[in-house]
């Protein structure tokens, strides 16, 4: 098993949804209930789940840019450094992610800049090596980012999140707003990235085409918790919880992949979280014991599923 990176245990965010008229907090919305997840060097792992589920609390987390509510998280390598500082993001619209004032080789170089104040030459070249890297010629490095295509600025901000030499590189969507012939190009360059360089990668998306073109790994969310977690084909093609098959059932077998919810029911209410298993409602399979107890049942190879009934021979078929 390859070295562990990141750590969450039992991480819980939740927001406040409603006050009294003292300002006293009455209602919370339950965000990420008991989120437990380990991040391996150099691997890809791919997290989805609806609309809803938390996977942008999950990323704004991991950015530092929220605290958890309670639980634990961190960087196993420097447990006690800032999480943030190691993490850098590519968001899903590269347009709105980059400051339209800027010079990309000036875009590109910012989180290098605000580490180390690099010296104006140092940058440019940093910047050269970096658009090199990434498909950008040199020479238009002194243009702003709405000069470029939408591919081409989703490489910048690429370029720009690899130049803060990040542990982790968190992507939120990274293809979905860009044309479907740029799509392929932008993943197969994070893929030939990280082979270059070893990169890890939290890859969050709607879209399970994505997620098993790029994943090692790969976390199915509900509710704020992680109801599946395992290699890439085991999760997806012999997936062991029932929400994990109402997902994979909704994906189109041909054209175009899935984007949005299973069809069967919505995801319930986060306010007042369920006693027992969160999916219970919506599961052909639940029995008394789903309501009662929450389950966690580790299966083999590191392939975790939250329920009672996975991996029985006679369940869920
Ligand atoms: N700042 C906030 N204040 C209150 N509620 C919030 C806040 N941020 C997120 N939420 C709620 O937390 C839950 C999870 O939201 P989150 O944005 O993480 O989901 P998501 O899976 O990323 O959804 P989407 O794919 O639509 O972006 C939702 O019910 C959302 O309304």
């Amino acid at each position: 098993m390859s070295e562990s990176l990141l750590e969450l245990n039992d991480v819980h965010v939740n927001f406040p949804a409603r006050t009294n008229w003292r300002g006293k907090v009455t209602e919370r919305v339950h965000a990420l209930n008991g989120l437990d997840m380990v991040v391996h060097r150099g691997e890809t792992l791919g997290i989805v789940g609806e609309s809803g589920c938390g996977k942008s609390t999950l990323a704004k987390l991991l950015m530092g840019m929220l605290k958890p509510t309670s639980g634990k998280l961190e960087l196993a390598r420097s447990p006690n450094s800032w999480l943030g500082r190691g993490m850098q993001m590519v968001f899903q619209d590269p347009l709105s992610s980059l400051d339209p004032r800027l010079p990309v080789w000036r875009i590109i170089t910012e989180p290098v800049w605000i580490q180390s104040r690099s010296d104006e030459k140092a940058r440019r070249q940093l910047a050269e090596s970096l658009a090199a890297k990434v498909g950008i010629r040199p020479e238009y490095l002194d243009r702003p980012p709405h000069a470029f295509s939408g591919g081409q600025r989703q490489r910048i901000a690429i370029a720009r999140a690899l130049s803060g030499q990040p542990d982790i590189m968190v992507l939120d969507e990274p293809t979905s707003a860009l044309d479907i012939s740029v799509q392929a190009q932008i993943l197969n360059l994070l893929v030939s990235l990280q082979q270059q360089q070893n990169l890890t990668y939290v890859l969050i998306s709607h879209n399970v085409s994505v997620v098993r073109h790029m994943s090692d790994r790969v976390a199915v969310m509900y509710l704020g918790q992680i109801v599946e977690i395992g290699e890439m084909r085991q999760v997806l093609d012999a997936p062991q919880h029932p929400y994990t098959r109402l997902l994979m059932e909704s994906v189109p077998r041909i054209g175009a992949p899935l984007d949005g919810a299973p069809s069967n029911t919505e995801l319930p209410g986060n306010r007042q979280l369920p006693a027992g298993c969160y999916f219970r409602e919506r599961c052909p399979y639940a029995t008394a014991r789903c309501s009662e107890v929450q389950p966690l049942r580790k299966l083999a190879n590191g392939h975790s599923v939250r329920c009672w009934q996975a991996g029985e021979s006679t369940s869920l078929q």
